[in-house]
């Protein structure tokens, strides 16, 4: 690829860009890599790979090759995210503002695949709770599948528009925007993003930016962080934004001290000096982000202390179910038709409100339905960090028996003694469910989420591809 490929008015416009160095950039864009990158599940314990760790994420680590992550179980049990290496510095970001000593509502509005969110949802702390949200509705459900192989019951994910959240006056106390934008950092990994960009694009993703962050404003605590970030290199999208927001709201910036050598740039906005991180390809091993923090200093209010009225338990069935999960007394247990799920007790006050006011996807982790005396569980209870092993029987399949499994197809050399509900596990790590009966047994591995690809199986799993 030769530097003429970028889209017209592209390198001029970046002239502007704190720390942007033409030539070297243009080097990587026509001679450099990708790196390669994942972030592994903390709740979710697998071998640490022997390779080169992300130095701003504490699970981040750069893979020598890329492996077949479709044909890797460990990847659908959820224990660990294919993730572009400098989007996790959100990780740093959210280890220096934060407090042990408080629980935390955190929204991350713009959420969908749910790199970010499932980023976050490894640094909660029990008693946080974690909104994930996506506007487009076509997008829930990726967010809503890479949450629940994550697997903590301190999640909701909604699917609105960022106004509404205006309503929820002072309700979090950190939100995460990572923005839709231009795209212009994510040029190396994916050329064909350069035929999107144009300067009149670059006007349209700042308004929208604007918008969005003027929109959720209102819901973030007086004290409060916003964190920002967008995959431009474009200042408009990026320090304007900030000198917009110090103009529009009352907030400062936040430093956050991050080593030399990491090679990241350190920017201040022109107007009000407001702190931000840059992350160029040939100078980072990364793709290109733009992340900043800020804190509120102002109140907008708060949420009336209305509680809409619940139905009554029905405390027989909840006595049925707590033997399905580890530490049923911190758990809110309710009902959604004819499904059973459960969020942490201190989060039921949380979910009510959220409930008045946003379309809710996910809250907590779905169990299953009672049938009789007997629950019929659920996918996202089997890959919950909260599922009661001892209480179902459990299987471990061999590599290429986990590869059938996750096709959704039936394995029927499966040499069962006991019938009933079975986890089915790969190296001890949950994939889903199937029901084992005298001579054959039913996949329940969701239909939606099995692997479609019709190659054959490259064995081989994470721990293996990495060395
Ligand atoms: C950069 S992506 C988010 C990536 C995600 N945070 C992650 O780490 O996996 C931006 C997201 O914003 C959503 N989006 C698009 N238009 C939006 C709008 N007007 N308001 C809020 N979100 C929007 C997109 O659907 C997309 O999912």
């Amino acid at each position: 690829m030769q530097a003429a490929h970028f889209p017209s008015g592209f390198l001029t416009s970046l002239h502007q860009a704190p720390g942007f160095q033409q030539d070297t950039f243009t080097q990587t864009h026509v001679n450099g890599q990708s790196p390669t990158s994942i972030r592994i599940n903390p709740f979710k314990a697998i071998p640490v790979p022997d390779v080169q760790p992300v130095p701003w994420c504490a699970n981040g680590y750069y893979l020598n090759n890329r492996p077949s992550f479709t044909f890797d179980p460990l990847f659908h049990a959820g224990c660990y995210y294919v993730q572009e290496a400098s989007s996790m510095f959100i990780d740093y970001i959210l280890k220096h503002i934060r407090n042990d000593e408080d629980a935390l509502k955190i929204l991350d509005l713009c959420a969908a695949p749910g790199g970010k969110s499932t980023l976050i949802s490894s640094v909660m702390q029990e008693d946080d709770l974690l909104v994930a949200n996506e506007i487009i509705k076509t997008r829930v459900p990726i967010l809503t599948d890479n949450l629940n192989r994550w697997g903590r019951a301190n999640v909701v994910v909604t699917n609105n528009d960022p106004k509404t959240f205006s309503a929820l006056k002072s309700f979090f106390d950190i939100i995460v925007v990572d923005a839709p934008c231009s795209g212009s950092g994510m040029f190396r990994k994916d050329p064909a993003a350069m035929e999107e960009w144009s300067e009149a694009n670059v006007t349209l993703c700042q308004q929208r930016q604007e918008r969005i962050l003027a929109d959720v404003y209102p819901a973030l605590q007086e004290g409060g962080y916003f964190i920002y970030s967008t995959c431009s290199y474009s200042y408009e999208e990026d320090e304007a934004v900030l000198d917009w927001l110090c103009e529009e709201f009352d907030v400062e910036t936040v430093r956050i001290p991050v080593p030399a050598e990491w090679g990241i740039v350190e920017s201040q906005s022109a107007r009000h000096q407001a702190w931000s991180y840059r992350f160029y390809p040939d100078q980072v091993k990364g793709e290109g982000l733009f992340a900043a923090c800020l804190r509120k200093k102002e109140s907008s209010g708060y949420l009336s202390n209305y509680k809409p009225k619940t139905q009554k338990p029905d405390y027989k069935e909840i006595d049925k179910l707590k033997s399905y999960v580890e530490n049923p007394d911190q758990l809110h247990f309710f009902k959604l038709n004819e499904d059973w799920l459960v969020i942490p007790k201190v989060h039921k006050d949380s979910l009510n409100t959220l409930q008045q006011y946003l379309y809710i996807k996910k809250s907590g982790i779905r169990l299953g339905k009672m049938a009789g005396k007997d629950l019929i569980p659920d996918h996202e209870l089997a890959l919950s960090l909260l599922v009661n092993k001892n209480m179902f029987l459990q299987t471990e399949l061999t590599y290429e028996q986990a590869i059938v499994y996750l096709r959704k197809e039936n394995l029927n050399n499966l040499s069962a003694e006991s019938k009933g509900w079975s986890l089915m596990m790969y190296v001890g790590q949950v994939l889903g469910w199937a029901k084992l009966l005298p001579n054959r047994m039913n996949n329940y591995y969701p239909k939606e989420i099995r692997i479609l690809s019709t190659q054959s199986a490259k064995g081989g799993t994470l721990t293996d591809s990495a060395e």
